[in-house]
């Protein structure tokens, strides 16, 4: 609008009608007094008439006119520099594979972090895995070949995950866990052997191969905990940490830090870190043959000590039979000790779903007879008295999940009632129910749940009230949780001992900061021109 005063004649009332565009509001004249509305709000500063204002109006002056696009511009192109200056650069990531040997099946794991921050961490986060086929790489025991072999085709996946150009850099480790484990026990050559195919074959790709090994069970449970930590933003932050519960198939792990533990009453079961700043003393321990697989054979072993042609199992179902090897069967070394001394070829089982008596069976599994440490878990082994929240992953997760039992809330005598209903489940109507799950996990889920729970109360002490902190989890924030990203963090040095410098302000801040400067001093700008505007001394002419 030109005119900051206008005198419209409105149609019917003939009323003049005030607006000043200048004052926050317009208004009109009561009637018969048409001035008294006219002056100038005390908070408005009222404009000169037009004519007046067309000669001094500052904003109609080519100085002022440039000098404002010139500061419109400054601030623009200031906020817009801040904005992109500090704006995290197109990303570009890096990556690390790590391959999972772990007794039952190998997986394969590719992590990516943001090129430019290696060390700044909490950015390291799973891109791609792949579950190998076929077994685990220590039942190639009598084909090595065929264990390098099997790794070929998520191998070449993973050539295809990773930008070509960052092939060569891209570190590839092979952590092997305790199905290696026991077979380097009862034959250590077999287990070169395997390792050796499955480096040839990894040496094949144009990562940058850092070797196969077997991980120690410490290692196996502290990488448990370093990953879920880290996943959570834990160990950045430097919150109470969550421990680490993680079964497989031939041995188990529990790892936590406890304020009754600094690692001086069972050193072989401390593990200490330093990460960001502060100092971690975890306890850890791995049971080896108390993974669930290796457990069904310690309850099998239990059950068959007389050699007996049949045996009644209550940790399956009813209606459920199958026929195992003695040979096959005994062949473990955690329990060729235990052999018969005459056994038949074969033995058969049939379930017959008692919770109750499944419960004991794997009782006797455990000893909870002998310790010489102030407190134990379960064989001799020293450990606190669990503390804090823990994340249990792995095969807890697959049991706990497919029993509809991952809620920890429900009380303990709820979840041994649920167990007992589903193990006196008739076979045939398990299957009816469960027609697309693999018929090997199918008919174990009822020994498997009774184990787990046997394990955390019986075996580590869990009470009612610690076992609501346990959660059952399979992935933290998209990355699976398990050993293999600890692992790859720490041997890529990704968590600093001491916590990074962090500039001063974050991202947002920083801009806003900028923003609100420059429009302050646009507003300093106009602000300065203002001298020149006229004011209230004069009324308003009306025309
Ligand atoms: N869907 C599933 N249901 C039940 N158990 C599963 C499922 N997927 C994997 N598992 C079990 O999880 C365990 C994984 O153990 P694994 O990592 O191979 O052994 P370890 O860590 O002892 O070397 C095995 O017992 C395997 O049978
Ligand atoms: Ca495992």
């Amino acid at each position: 609008m030109l005119g900051y005063l206008s005198h419209l004649e409105t149609g019917q009332t003939n009323q003049p009608l005030y607006l000043f565009p200048m004052c926050p509001h317009f208004h009109h004249p009561p009637p018969g007094n048409p001035l008294a509305s006219t002056s100038c709000p005390s908070v408005c500063l009222l404009p000169p008439p037009l004519s007046e204002m067309k000669e001094k109006n500052p904003w109609h002056t080519p100085v002022t006119i440039i000098l404002t696009v010139i500061g419109v511009i400054a601030i623009v192109t200031l906020v817009t520099v801040a904005v992109l200056q500090n704006k995290p650069i197109q990303q570009k990531y890096k990556y690390g594979i790590v391959l999972d040997a772990g007794s039952s099946h190998t997986a394969v794991y590719i992590y990516e972090w943001p090129a430019e921050k290696d060390n700044n961490t909490g950015r390291v986060q799973q891109k791609y895995s792949c579950k190998v086929k076929g077994k685990g790489i220590s039942s190639y025991a009598d084909e090595p070949q065929k264990a390098g072999e099997s790794l070929r085709e998520c191998m070449f996946e993973a050539k295809k995950q990773v930008p070509k150009n960052r092939h060569g850099e891209t570190p590839l480790y092979l952590g092997a866990t305790a199905g290696m484990r026991l077979l380097n026990l009862d034959d250590s050559s077999a287990s070169n052997k395997v390792f050796q195919a499955v480096e040839e074959a990894l040496q094949r790709f144009p990562f940058s191969f850092q070797g196969a090994r077997i991980l120690s069970g410490q290692e196996e449970g502290a990488f448990g905990w370093v990953t879920i930590n880290y996943l959570s933003d834990r160990l950045k932050q430097g919150l109470e940490t969550t421990g680490a519960l993680d079964l497989g198939g031939a041995s188990t792990q529990i790892s936590f830090v406890s304020d009754s533990y600094n690692g001086l009453e069972s050193p072989k079961n401390s593990v200490n870190f330093r990460l960001y700043g502060n100092d971690y003393h975890v306890y850890t321990h791995s049971f080896l043959c108390y993974g669930k697989d290796q457990a069904l054979g310690l309850a099998l072993a239990h059950q068959t000590k007389s050699g007996p042609r049949t045996i009644t199992d209550p940790c399956f179902h009813p209606g459920y039979t199958q026929t195992k090897n003695y040979s096959i069967l005994y062949d473990s070394p955690c329990v060729s000790e235990r052999k018969p001394q005459e056994a038949p070829l074969s033995f058969t089982l049939s379930g017959s779903g008692n919770f109750t008596k499944c419960h004991e069976v794997i009782k006797s599994v455990f000893d909870f007879t002998s310790c010489n440490y102030s407190r134990c878990s379960f064989n001799g082994v020293f450990q606190p008295t669990p503390q804090g929240s823990f994340g249990a992953f792995s095969a807890y997760y697959f049991v706990m999940k497919f029993l509809n039992l991952t809620d920890t809330s429900t009380s303990i005598e709820v979840v041994r009632e649920k167990l007992m209903e589903y193990c006196a489940t008739p076979w045939t109507k398990i299957v009816k129910q469960h027609p697309k799950v693999d018929q090997k996990y199918l008919s174990e889920y009822c020994f498997s749940g009774t184990y787990i729970l046997t394990l955390l109360i019986e075996g580590y002490n869990f009470t009612s009230e610690t076992y609501s902190k346990i959660e059952f989890i399979k992935k933290i924030k998209g990355s699976d949780a398990g050993w293999t990203l600890g692992y790859m963090l720490n041997l890529t040095n990704m968590i600093p001992a001491e916590a990074p410098d962090s500039p001063l302000l974050p991202h947002a801040g920083y801009v806003s900061i900028v923003t609100i400067i420059a429009i302050l001093l646009f507003a300093l700008f106009i602000l300065s021109l203002r001298p020149v505007w006229p004011t209230c001394s004069k009324q308003p002419q009306i025309v």
